[in-house]
């Protein structure tokens, strides 16, 4: 109980896992701070003095950040970077997270941590700067890549079945694949991995894949719904930002440090449909 946990982003989708997952176990800080302001962010640690603080705020909106790029930049590179410098002040663990569209999706097979990155999107720019930007600071830090995240909040799962009770017929993106990922199982990995000095890059996301349609088809199979699913192509389905057609990453160090945790994206769907919808 007497390990300080901080969180930034606290009331995200993730942020509000941690707090969830983590209540009663650590003694637990979750400011509502501007990460761009630095010195806001640098004195609130140094006064909690945490042992880990995980950043899980960002400028998550991939649509808007093509027209609001400075902003997307000043929180998910700049931002995050004022963390990071601000753990190293303190000797504090930094764990990072980033995403699978740093990728331009054009591998044919699983993308591993050391492949090049080439994002496609302003949001997808603006997190590889955060990443190199945390890696420039120099200390003890974990960025972890995910990918389709879903949990508390606003996400994938709940707009298909809003939709599915609003609508008979739904049209869904078959040509993008990636990994859907239930932010319960990414916080299993985060407190195994803050538990350890293993810094680096990791992928992080559930096993296997998908694409958005075969997601949107799995959640009504669990859930019984009958509303009829029609595969599209990203091209009838035209957005201002790019996205990467196959960004499935294999968590291939977590595996090698025995730290892979993750289930199946069918099986972790399920639970979360089961225990964490209502
Ligand atoms: N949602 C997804 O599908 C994916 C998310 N990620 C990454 O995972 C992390 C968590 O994402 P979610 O929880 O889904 O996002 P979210 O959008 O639910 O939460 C982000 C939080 O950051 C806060 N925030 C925005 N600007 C801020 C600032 N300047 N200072 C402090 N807080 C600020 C927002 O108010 C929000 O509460 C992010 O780093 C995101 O880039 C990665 C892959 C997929």
């Amino acid at each position: 109980m007497n390990v300080k946990v901080m969180v930034m982003g606290a009331s995200g989708q993730l942020g509000r896992e941690i707090r969830q997952q983590f209540q009663g176990c650590y003694d637990l800080d979750a400011p509502g701070l501007d990460i761009t302001d630095y010195p806001s962010v640098k004195d609130r640690i140094s006064e909690i003095n945490p042992s880990v603080v995980i950043n899980t705020a960002a400028y998550t909106n991939v649509e808007k950040a093509e027209e609001e790029e400075l902003t997307a930049f000043q929180v998910n590179a700049i931002g995050a970077q004022n963390v990071a410098i601000a753990c190293k002040r303190v000797g504090a663990k930094f764990v990072h997270i980033s995403t699978d569209y740093i990728f331009d999706g054009t591998k044919s097979a699983p993308y591993e941590e050391f492949d090049s990155p080439h994002p496609l999107s302003v949001y997808g720019k603006s997190k590889l700067w955060g990443e190199k930007l945390v890696e420039a600071v120099g200390g003890e830090s974990f960025i972890l890549r995910t990918s389709w995240l879903y949990g508390e909040g606003h996400n994938f799962v709940k707009t298909m079945l809003k939709l599915a009770d609003e609508r008979d017929k739904l049209s869904v993106v078959a040509d993008q694949y990636g990994t859907p990922t239930y932010t319960k199982d990414l916080v299993w990995v985060i407190e195994k991995l803050m538990q350890t000095d293993f810094y680096g890059v990791y992928h992080a996301s559930n096993n296997g894949s998908c694409s958005w349609y075969e997601f949107a088809r799995k959640i009504f199979e669990l859930t019984g719904k009958t509303v009829k699913v029609e595969p599209v192509s990203s091209a009838e389905y035209p957005t201002k930002a790019e996205r990467p057609r196959c960004s499935v990453m294999e968590n291939k160090l977590l595996k090698l440090r025995g730290l892979d945790v993750m289930r199946p994206w069918e099986e972790a769907l399920q639970d979360y449909l089961e225990n964490a919808v209502h």
